[in-house]
């Protein structure tokens, strides 16, 4: 499963979809990006939102949901533009392998395998601006409060009150050139990689933040399958709408 993909003279855009969770937190009887969502598993929805804007995407899977992952790209059309690799025992580990397949000298992408939502213009804009930059995360500014609890709960008091205004949420995709964050993957893990950022992060400090849209939420708790059926039932040209509105606000 994992040989080097060749890179060719100009820049490839690649994308790492880790998709080896087992969904804990949604306690279904699937893992999470299998469950169906208006006909199509939330994979199948994610693929679908970004592989129009890469060129070659790696999928991190369990070896268990292979068939089922080979049929679904059979049916998609893409068999021949996706490269299945072995997911670790946590995200951490399914990205470091897949980067093993990732040449140097290509921007390449991390995506959440349940962020199905996601818009092809903050997409873009992150390819885009990691070229310019180095690395590149969508981000969203908070809408309601945020309060800080100590670690021993006491000092100076249990939880307090802090500036939202130097605080963002961060997303995915996340991304970055190829060689920078493969090194940075060659780190042993710490509690504190949370993303891909964070990782990076660690050897370099060149990260543009791109403003993210709201609806690109990670399908996380039994609660936001209602919000994605909702979101799915909102017609793409209404999304996209949206979207312009958003970005050409900031
Ligand atoms: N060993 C793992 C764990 C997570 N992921 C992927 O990382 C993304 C974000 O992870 P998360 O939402 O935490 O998914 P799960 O690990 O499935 O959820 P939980 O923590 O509730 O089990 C998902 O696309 C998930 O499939 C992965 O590829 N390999
Ligand atoms: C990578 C991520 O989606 C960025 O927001 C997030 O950190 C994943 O967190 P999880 O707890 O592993 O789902």
């Amino acid at each position: 499963m994992e040989q080097v993909i060749t890179a060719s003279d100009h820049i490839k855009r690649y994308l790492i979809i880790p998709s080896g969770g087992s969904g804990v937190r949604m306690g279904a009887e699937l893992p999470k990006q299998y469950i169906r969502l208006g006909g199509k598993t939330i994979l199948q929805h994610t693929i679908e939102a970004l592989a129009k804007h890469v060129d070659y995407i790696v999928l991190g899977i369990s070896y268990d949901y292979r068939i089922i992952v080979e049929d679904m790209l059979q049916t998609m059309g893409l068999a021949d533009r996706v490269h299945l690799t072995v997911a670790g025992r946590r995200r951490f580990d399914t990205v470091q392998r897949a980067l093993r397949v990732v040449p140097d000298g290509v921007l390449v992408g991390i995506h959440d395998a349940v962020r199905p939502f996601v818009s092809g213009a903050v997409v873009n804009k992150c390819y885009e601006e990691a070229q310019r930059v180095g690395a590149a995360v969508p981000v969203l500014q908070l809408t309601e409060s945020l309060r800080y609890l100590p670690e021993d709960g006491k000092q100076p008091q249990p939880s307090q009150a802090i500036n939202r205004s130097h605080y963002r949420l961060v997303r995915t995709p996340q991304v970055f050139w190829s060689e920078r964050i493969k090194e940075a993957y060659q780190q042993p893990f710490q509690e504190s990689f949370t993303d891909d950022c964070s990782v990076y992060d660690q050897l370099y400090s060149d990260l543009a933040l791109v403003p993210d849209t709201t609806e690109n939420i990670k399908i996380t708790t039994p609660d936001q399958l209602y919000w994605g059926e909702h979101l799915l039932s909102i017609s793409r040209q209404e999304r996209l709408r949206l979207t312009k509105k958003l970005l050409s606000s900031r």
